[in-house]
């Protein structure tokens, strides 16, 4: 047992001989729960994770032995967890609305029963190594949990539990260790947070996120085991983006982190998450949704503790052979704990206060993202999605900037566009796709083998549109060519009916991969039969008077995913409408 030295806000300098770095204590006479973060002889510096208000020099500090850590088993599924994983439904229950400080509640339930069956040809005398299945537990009606042998066990099975139901405490195998020792193993078992879970080795990533996004899925595509960031100012969106990723994508396992976004954000998520219905399953969404949540009473620096939580969750789910997404919101506020801890060591501030190891701890925390072969041979993937919310929107920042030379897909949310309400407001100038290659062989091989060019060619004409845009606001529209003026339309055309997206419009909050490619294409089409027409003289007046472009921008919403096949049937409409008017001015003397 040591004592408090010196209480310095969220730091606190404890006496504590033989402690190590990264372990976590105990402080003051409420056992408040903290880390080692730097040593020096036998004193030790800690970052608490609670207010360490009226906490005094004098009071005790105990070492627990071990660095923070969560407890990984079944019951992990459908719960909000705070940032050092406390369950939040059993803590307000233990202490009302004001989380207790000090409060110390088992993340999992430990009276739960689950149903246990061993992995069959699982017998004593097995050689065993760690990651592997020792057996099953339904942990909600849609995802088996495969009860793994903690990483860092290995050794003969000398005793594996028949088939029943099972408390997590229970020991359901034995395993002697090389040295001799017997290890009893549990239905969970704990992991250190800021330890990478290990691997057999990295998959290539090949398949999308389906998103649902438009803009997301067919422009700046993200791959399943991929790293992305959603940089945006104040109020751009990010945090619709996010729940529609949590909400759609095609992962099996989605962990949302509220980390230090303010109180009412996170009241809604705490609010409308569980109420959300999977649209895979049609049950509810949280049967295979994690939340971890800061609440606001907690210090800033827990912030930190919740980012590595979550991916620790994520990994421990992708050991399992599943496709996990995480969404943190947002790393920005955890880069602030970083700065916030950094000044109080007295550590020289570098860029604009925050520490020289910003950058090393952003890229550590993405590296974790990835699709393995895992330890016991299956392959699962974690996608890790930051938002970053940049003061004042400036993407020169030093945690934007940072983020943006890691990650691989970049989706830049702009404040023009969301005050001009064109949503999801991501800019398809600065948003980018390092996966766009990867991707384009999927969608060759499940959707239409000419996404990679329609794709490019739509890209094309934006940028097109934005640079004629420019000549414009200099000299007017009457600078512009017939062939400029369609160019224009053709790029409104695709924002208007392809990229704007209603998050709330019933048909249009999620689009198939299907139905994606049809709109774009279709547009597309539109816009190549006009460019056909004006090359034999049909004014372009008379184009944009077309009353096809007004259904060509609200086919989104006329028809839903799985109505594809009807959708397809504009297709004819265009041919028509361009065929008649190619006839009448194909003929001599015809067109006026
Ligand atoms: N895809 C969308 N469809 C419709 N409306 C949207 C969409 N995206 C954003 N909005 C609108 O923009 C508003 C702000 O979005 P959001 O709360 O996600 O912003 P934010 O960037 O997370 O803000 P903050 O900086 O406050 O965290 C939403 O309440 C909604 O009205």
């Amino acid at each position: 047992m040591g004592r408090i030295i010196e209480v310095n806000g969220p730091i606190a300098t404890v006496h504590l001989p033989g402690v190590l770095n990264g372990e976590q204590v105990r402080i003051g006479k409420l056992g408040l729960v903290g880390e080692v973060i730097a040593r020096s002889g036998e004193e030790a510096v800690v970052q608490v994770y609670e207010s360490t208000e009226s906490v005094r020099p004098g009071e005790s500090a105990e070492p627990l032995g071990h660095p923070l850590a969560v407890e990984l088993g079944p019951g992990l599924l459908g719960n909000i967890y705070d940032g050092v994983q406390r369950p939040l439904a059993a803590t307000y229950e233990a202490s009302g609305d004001q989380i207790a400080r000090g409060l110390s509640l088992a993340p999992l339930d430990r009276a739960r029963r689950w149903s246990f069956t061993p992995e069959p040809g699982m017998a004593p005398g097995a050689r065993l190594d760690g990651g592997e299945i020792l057996g099953r537990v339904p942990e909600t009606k849609t995802i088996e949990h495969r009860v793994l042998v903690p990483p860092d066990g290995r050794g003969e099975l000398i005793e594996l539990a028949p088939n029943g139901e099972y408390a997590v405490e229970d020991v359901i195998a034995r395993l002697r260790e090389p040295s001799g020792a017997v290890r009893e193993l549990r239905l969970y078992h704990r992991w250190p947070v800021r330890t990478a879970r290990p691997y057999r080795r990295r998959d290539h990533a090949t398949s999308p996120l389906i998103t649902g996004q438009r803009i997301l899925d067919t422009f700046f595509p993200l791959l399943k085991g991929g790293k992305a960031a959603v940089p945006g100012p104040f109020g751009a969106g990010k945090t619709v983006v996010q729940q529609q990723i949590a909400r759609w994508s095609n992962a099996e396992i989605v962990i949302y982190v509220g980390c230090g976004e303010r109180g009412n954000e996170l009241v809604e998520i705490l609010e409308t998450f569980p109420e959300l219905t999977d649209p895979y399953t049609g049950r509810l969404l949280m049967e295979r949704t994690m939340l971890v949540a800061n609440t606001s009473n907690m210090p800033v620096v827990a912030r930190e503790a919740s980012i590595y939580v979550g991916v620790t969750l994520a990994e421990y789910y992708r050991d399992q052979g599943y496709d996990v997404v995480m969404v943190a919101d947002s790393t920005s506020r955890w880069a602030e704990a970083l700065r916030e801890v950094a000044g109080r060591l007295g550590q020289m501030p570098v860029e604009e206060g925050y520490p020289a190891y910003l950058a090393s701890r952003l890229a550590a925390f993405y590296e974790r993202a990835g699709r393995v072969e895992t330890l016991a041979g299956l392959h699962g993937s974690a996608t890790l999605i930051g938002a970053v919310s940049p003061p004042g929107g400036d993407f020169s920042e030093p945690v934007t900037s940072h983020t943006k030379e890691i990650v691989q897909t970049f989706w830049a949310l702009s404040k023009e566009l969301a005050d001009a309400r064109h949503y999801p407001a991501v800019d398809w100038t600065d948003s980018f796709s390092g996966y766009a290659g990867q991707a384009a062989t999927w969608w060759a091989e499940n959707v239409d083998p000419r996404w990679a060019a329609r794709r490019a060619e739509a890209l094309a004409l934006l940028a097109q549109a934005d640079e004629l845009a420019r000549i414009v606001n200099l000299v007017g529209p009457e600078a512009l060519s017939s062939a400029q003026r369609w160019a224009l339309e053709g790029a409104a055309l695709i924002r208007e009916g392809v990229l704007q997206q209603s998050a709330f419009e019933e048909v249009d909050s999620f689009c198939s991969p299907q139905k994606q490619f049809m709109l774009l294409d279709l547009v597309l089409e539109l816009h190549g039969r006009g460019g056909e027409l004006l090359g034999i003289g049909v004014p372009v007046q008379e184009l944009l008077a077309l009353p096809v472009l007004a259904r060509a921008r609200r086919l989104k919403t006329l028809y839903a995913s799985n109505q594809v096949d009807e959708l397809s049937g504009f297709r004819g409409e265009i041919r028509e409408t361009f065929e008649r008017l190619r006839t009448e001015y194909g003929k001599p003397g015809g067109g006026t």
